[in-house]
């Protein structure tokens, strides 16, 4: 059965919260402060799992976020749903990077996102995940090693200097030829490619991203329907599911 066409995430929300889901279910202090052994049980138990979509622009990363929260969410799974660049500070100012990339320079523009998943880290991420959510992310430290790598940067510099950042569970790279990308751009979602968006910088972002080697990155071929790549998806995030103790679960 064909699903509905999923709407592109709301690029003007952040964090990203799907209705039914608000910031308190990730605040740790929401909770009254539990003994010292009742704490190192919960944090024992509560492990979460961060699952991120990679890839260059336009492979349908969040059509496919937006299926599989939907079919996680319908398995009352705990799950979120963020993005980056975030609506923060640093992610505004990367917004206005898009139409100006020109204007500040790569040392800077590697700065932005940093601070970006810096506040990110801090804020959601950890907390969601030292409260045991499953969080999807659209885009996150390996779109950094490609993108700022396709800038000059050596990737594995710019992983090391994500270090703080926890490593994700599962990272599905979107690949598809860059072209069919900036196509999908123009006609389904009626955008004008910005400056990260040009051919040659997809095309070169995209060998980066292809010789990343990481164990957790599992390749998903996004050419073809939005069913089949949605299949291609739920047999990774299957496997994960399967294989985390809290998360024992059939998709
Ligand atoms: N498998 C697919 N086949 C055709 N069009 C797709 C597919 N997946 C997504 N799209 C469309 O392509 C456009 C870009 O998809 P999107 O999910 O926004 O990509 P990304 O988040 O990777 O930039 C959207 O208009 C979306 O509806
Ligand atoms: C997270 C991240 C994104 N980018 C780029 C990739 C995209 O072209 C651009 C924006 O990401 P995108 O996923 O298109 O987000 P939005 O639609 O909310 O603007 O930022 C980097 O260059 N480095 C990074 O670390």
């Amino acid at each position: 059965m064909k699903p509905d066409k999923p709407e592109r995430l709301d690029k003007n929300a952040q964090p990203f919260m799907p209705s039914g889901c608000n910031k308190t279910d990730i605040n740790p202090t929401a909770t009254e402060t539990p003994s010292e052994e009742e704490f190192s049980d919960q944090h024992k138990a509560a492990k979460g799992l961060l699952i991120v979509f990679e890839g260059t622009d336009g492979t349908g990363k969040s059509t496919q976020l937006q299926l599989l929260y939907t079919v996680l969410r319908n398995k009352n799974l705990p799950v979120i749903a963020t993005r980056e660049p975030t609506n923060g500070q640093y992610g505004q100012l990367i917004r206005k990077l898009y139409t100006n990339r020109t204007e500040s320079s790569r040392e800077e523009e590697l700065e932005l996102f940093l601070a970006d998943r810096r506040e990110h880290v801090n804020e959601l991420i950890q907390p969601a995940l030292d409260s045991g959510k499953i969080i999807l992310c659209d885009r996150y430290f390996l779109s950094t090693a490609a993108y700022q790598g396709a800038l000059g940067f050596d990737p594995e510099e710019v992983l090391e200097r994500n270090s703080f950042a926890p490593d994700p569970d599962l990272a599905l790279l979107f690949q598809l030829p860059a072209q069919q990308g900036i196509e999908r751009i123009i006609s389904g979602r009626k955008e004008k490619p910005n400056d990260f968006e040009q051919l040659e910088n997809l095309q070169k972002t995209a060998r980066i991203f292809a010789n990343l080697r990481r164990p957790y990155i599992k390749i998903i071929d996004a050419d073809g329907s939005i069913e089949e790549v949605h299949r291609r998806v739920l047999n990774h995030v299957s496997l994960l599911l399967s294989r985390s103790p809290d998360f024992q679960e059939k998709l």
